[in-house]
């Protein structure tokens, strides 16, 4: 079965969660602040203990190692994480498009991590995410540093990204207006459990 496949999927004391997400589909989650979506997508990455499967295109995450699955499957968590000093060392290929369709010059490589402020970071962390070619999305809150226009070009380039690659993504976003333009389903995360929204 094509996509990434929840089954039974239970976390923390939420669950059970069902959803199927297709190739090149986006399913949009929202939820009060507290209710579970960031511990969603850790799961799926196989991040925190869960129990129930997940799959992506029939093969489950339990038959490949933690690192193999977390490069098929790749995490954009709300707050991203650093450990060289510049810009450059972080990136093992770079397409110089996708900097400038985000805003940045070819030099923001050799700038020092310490600089970057909470926005660049954000946008950055979703280009070093998208080198890596994941075969699927778990996106936190990918916008919520963002000012108006940089929001638009996030979303352009991960739609891009979704179509180009037939990439399955689960968005989460506190913005309703945001997921009604970048996902074909939404749903909801409240009271431990998954409802359409
Ligand atoms: N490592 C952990 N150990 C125990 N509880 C945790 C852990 N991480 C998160 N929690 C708790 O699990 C609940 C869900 O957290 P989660 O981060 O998934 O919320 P969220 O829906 O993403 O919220 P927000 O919208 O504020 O980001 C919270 O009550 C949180 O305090």
């Amino acid at each position: 079965m094509d996509g990434l496949h929840l089954e039974d999927l239970r976390f923390k004391d939420i669950g059970p969660v069902n959803l199927r997400i297709g190739r090149g589909e986006c399913v949009g989650i929202s939820g009060p602040s507290g209710a579970g979506k960031t511990l969603l997508l850790r799961a799926i990455a196989d991040m925190d203990p869960h129990t129930g499967n997940v799959f992506l295109d029939g093969t489950e995450s339990r038959d490949m190692t933690a690192p193999e699955w977390r490069k098929k499957v790749g995490l954009l968590p709300a707050e991203s994480a650093w450990w060289a000093d510049t810009v450059g060392a972080h990136f093992r290929s770079v397409s110089e498009v996708w900097f400038r369709r985000l805003g940045f010059e070819a030099d923001v490589l050799s700038w020092e991590i310490s600089r970057l402020s909470g926005g660049e970071r954000q946008r950055l962390a979703l280009l070093r995410l998208l080198t890596n070619r994941p075969e699927a999305l778990l996106l936190d809150e990918p916008t919520a540093n963002l000012d108006p226009e940089s929001v638009m070009r996030v979303e352009e380039l991960i739609g891009e990204y979704r179509r180009t690659c037939m990439a399955p993504v689960l968005w989460v976003s506190h913005d309703p207006r945001q997921l009604q333009r970048v996902a074909s389903r939404r749903f909801l995360i409240r009271d431990r459990r998954l409802s359409a929204a």
